[in-house]
């Protein structure tokens, strides 16, 4: 097994394997175990492979891995941090030797429950690989630590050298303004409150609240005897910072919540992961909130209150599941003591211990999740994907040649895990030089746990890996080999062959395709075939070879639909993180879309109310111009009212007139009934009497109407007619009327049209040309 016995010292990550024990009293039943440590070969006792067998009811290859170690169940928290050399990575971060030292990682990774938070933070009886390394950092530089009551130009020094556009602050102030009560015995959880199963409300979504300060920590393992060298003639400074990558995101989990103005929720600022002005050369988290901490509580108090700002929920897999990758960092600042002795105050220089708690990947079928969860889990799946590309790339990159590069700007994540391990161009154009980081990457496994999703990440996480294909013979194989063998020993029992050889190994991966094998060990009763005829053998021996054809053929198809449906999966996992994706586009799209709505409706409003002064403006003045022509028309009008009043004196007396000649008319009526009723010889029709009546009446009429202004011709025309006295009456008046028409007519000759026999107009006019005063046509 070549390539697992000397992984090459080119990967970026020293990658070991920590099984976690099962739960105690954890409910319900466990599975099969299917991952088995191999003894080591070499002759230590560090185990380094371990064989994964698929459960029985599947056909599965068996896997055999390598990492650069393996930790089994029993092994305890101190094991691990000394095992996986955590105190050299600490070493290079002081430089003991001078120097700004060598940035370190340490990162956790694996299904989730498998105890990847338990390893790096621990629980509530044990420190975990975090507060270990805590402890041993402030022990290891004891004297050479500055803190800020003994500087108080540190802040303000340590501010001048930051890159990262951060906000420094003393961890007293810090704690002050996080923890409420020094004094309360309350040890606070070191996770935040679990929410219910499905609910994704974080801790970072709610009001600010202050937290119980935790009188005491867990002092379980000790570390008191362990202390790395630091450079006696450098002051170092400790200055810590922790932030979360959520949904693809960076928030400071140091800096409370602020209220948006908009939604009024609480929410985190999302953080860039950019280079700076001074910091041109390397990727930094800009504008996080980094408190100095002079000591060891102070230290874990700020982890604290990190740790329970941290996205947590309960899922059907953990109670307390991470639904953020969480990054603690620990940046130890240094400069030369000689500086501040000379009074001057030189930069401050030196590397960063990053510790890393990657959520678990995991199915939304097993984890039971849904809604915003299951979009949590999606994307937490999606970069884990992605890390897994950048691994396997790097153990490809170990074995070959010429070197892949490992993507690994795909996602925040594994650019944050991976950028420092690269020189940048910019570094290397102008000759300065940075070590590489050092980086561990502890993958933790629950060998009772998922088969499948356990398999997967110790697919790309391991440093090298062996595929075999096991095959049980089939009977006839069996019983055609036991067939030859009996022909050519018909004396001798016959030898069955039984499986195949265990394992082939493949150095490329490739998978195997083991040879029958006889095995002497085992022995079958079946009789000797001696006597069959040479006919019926050769039949037996094409139909076996055909079967055995046929079943190569069923084990190679079925070799084809594993690889299908682990390629199926795949999809299916990206295809669901792509959903998550198109799900944030469209909701930062509505979100521009309506940010652009509300600005623009916003210009609308302020054109349209400008518009609408201004056509105040204007009609107010026009009104006003309007009153001004009226009020002049109306003294012009009042200069005209005598004419005016003569006119209505006329109008008067034509009404007059009327009313007189229709009570003459009724008068007329009654005396011309008298008339009839005293001769009755002389009585006409009464069709007769009404038409000769109008007739006269039309005669004096067309008559008068002939000889306008002529009485005396319209007396001479009723008297030619033999009229009676009561229709003489009536001429004469009808003349009377007349003559006040003709009055009329001569009154109004200044402007109205004369028309003839018209009845008088009561309607009284202005004359147009009073209105055109203004010079306005659309006066009214
Ligand atoms: N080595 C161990 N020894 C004892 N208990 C362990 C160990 N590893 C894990 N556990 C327990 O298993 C449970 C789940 O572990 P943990 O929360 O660390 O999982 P996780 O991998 O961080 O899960 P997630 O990715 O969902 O956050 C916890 O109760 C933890 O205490």
């Amino acid at each position: 097994m070549e390539k697992t016995s000397t992984p090459k010292s080119t990967n970026l990550f020293e990658v070991y394997l920590r099984l976690r024990p099962p739960q105690q009293g954890g409910a319900g039943a466990l599975g099969d175990r299917f991952l088995a440590v191999e003894k080591p070969d070499d002759g230590t006792e560090t185990p380094k492979h371990i064989t994964l067998n698929p459960p029985h009811d599947r056909r599965r290859a068996i896997e055999k891995f390598a990492f650069t170690q393996v930790f089994e169940e029993d092994a305890t928290q101190l094991d691990v941090f000394h095992c996986t050399g955590i105190a050299n990575l600490i070493k290079g971060v002081l430089a003991p030797c001078g120097g700004d030292g060598t940035d370190a990682l340490l990162a956790t990774l694996g299904v989730t429950g498998s105890g990847k938070t338990h390893t790096t933070l621990g629980s509530r009886s044990q420190r975990g690989l975090t507060q270990l390394s805590l402890d041993v950092i402030f022990r290891s530089l004891g004297d050479n630590l500055a803190d800020c009551d003994s500087n108080p130009n540190l802040e303000q020094s340590l501010l001048a050298s930051d890159p990262s556009e951060a906000v420094l602050c003393s961890a007293p102030n810090f704690i002050d303004s996080m923890y409420s009560d020094p004094s309360a015995s309350f040890r606070a959880s070191s996770r935040a409150t679990t929410p219910a199963l499905g609910d994704s409300v974080g801790p970072g979504q709610g009001p600010p609240r202050r937290l119980f300060r935790p009188s005491t920590f867990p002092q379980q393992p000790d570390v008191s005897a362990l202390s790395v060298s630091c450079d006696p003639s450098a002051e170092y400074a400790i200055v810590i910072s922790m932030y979360e990558v959520y949904n693809d995101r960076i928030f400071d989990l140091l800096t409370p919540p602020v209220k948006s103005a908009g939604t009024r929720e609480y929410r985190r600022r999302p953080l860039l992961f950019k280079s700076t002005e001074a910091s041109p050369d390397r990727k930094v988290v800009a504008g996080l909130r980094k408190v100095i901490c002079g000591n060891l509580q102070q230290a874990l108090l700020v982890l604290e209150a990190g740790l329970h700002e941290r996205r947590v929920t309960g899922t059907g897999s953990n109670s307390a599941s991470s639904r953020s990758h969480g990054f603690f960092c620990v940046e130890v600042k240094k400069r030369g003591k000689s500086s501040r002795k000379r009074g001057a105050e030189m930069p401050w220089g030196g590397a960063a211990f990053t510790i890393a708690d990657l959520a678990g990947s995991e199915r939304a079928r097993d984890a039971k999740t849904a809604g915003a969860t299951l979009a949590e889990a999606g994307k937490i799946n999606e970069s884990l994907m992605y890390l897994g590309q950048c691994l396997q790339m790097q153990s490809d990159a170990a074995t070959k040649d010429k070197p892949n590069l490992v993507p690994f700007r795909q996602c925040r994540l594994t650019e944050l895990l991976f950028s420092n391990c690269y020189p940048s161009a910019s570094t290397i154009s102008a000759g300065r030089h940075r070590n590489p980081q050092k980086a561990v990457m502890i993958v933790t496994a629950d060998p009772h746990g998922d088969f499948n999703a356990t398999s997967q990440i110790l697919r790309y996480s391991a440093l090298a890996r062996e595929v075999t294909v096991p095959r049980v013979p089939s009977i006839t194989q069996t019983t055609l080999i036991a067939t030859a063998q009996a022909s050519q020993h018909p004396s001798s029992p016959l030898v069955s062959p039984t499986t195949a050889q265990p394992f082939s190994s493949m150095a490329d991966g490739s998978l195997a395709y083991p040879q029958l094998m006889t095995s002497p060990n085992i022995v079958r009763n079946v009789s000797p075939m001696s006597n069959a005829s040479d006919t019926h053998r050769s039949t037996m021996e094409a139909a076996a070879l055909e079967i055995a054809r046929l079943s190569e053929e069923v084990e190679h198809l079925r070799r084809a639909l594993d690889a299908e449906r682990a390629a199926r999966e795949e999809t299916e996992a990206h295809l669901l993180s792509m959903e998550d994706r198109m799900i944030e586009l469209e909701q930062a799209v509505r979100e521009d879309c309506a940010a652009e709505f509300e600005q623009r409706l916003e210009i609308e409003m302020a054109r349209w109310r400008a518009t609408l002064q201004v056509e105040m403006e204007r009609g107010e003045e026009h009104w006003g111009r309007k009153i001004e022509v009226f009020e002049r028309s109306m003294g012009i009008v009042n200069t005209g009212a005598d004419d005016a009043d003569d006119e209505d004196k006329e109008n008067v007396l034509v009404e007059d007139a009327n009313q007189e000649l229709e009570r003459l008319r009724r008068e007329n009526e009654l005396l011309r009934r008298e008339i009839v009723d005293l001769s009755p010889t002389k009585r006409l029709p009464l069709r007769e009497r009404g038409s000769d009546a109008s007739t006269a009446l039309s005669k004096a009429s067309r008559h008068g109407a002939a000889e306008t202004g002529s009485p005396r011709a319209m007396s001479r025309s009723a008297r030619g007619c033999g009229p009676s006295a009561p229709l003489d009456d009536e001429a004469s008046l009808l003349l009377k009327l007349e003559k006040l028409r003709v009055s009329d007519n001569q009154a109004s000759g200044r402007g109205a049209v004369a028309s003839g026999g018209s009845s008088p107009r009561k309607v009284r006019r202005l004359p147009g040309k009073r209105w055109n005063v203004g010079g306005d046509d659309d006066v009214f």
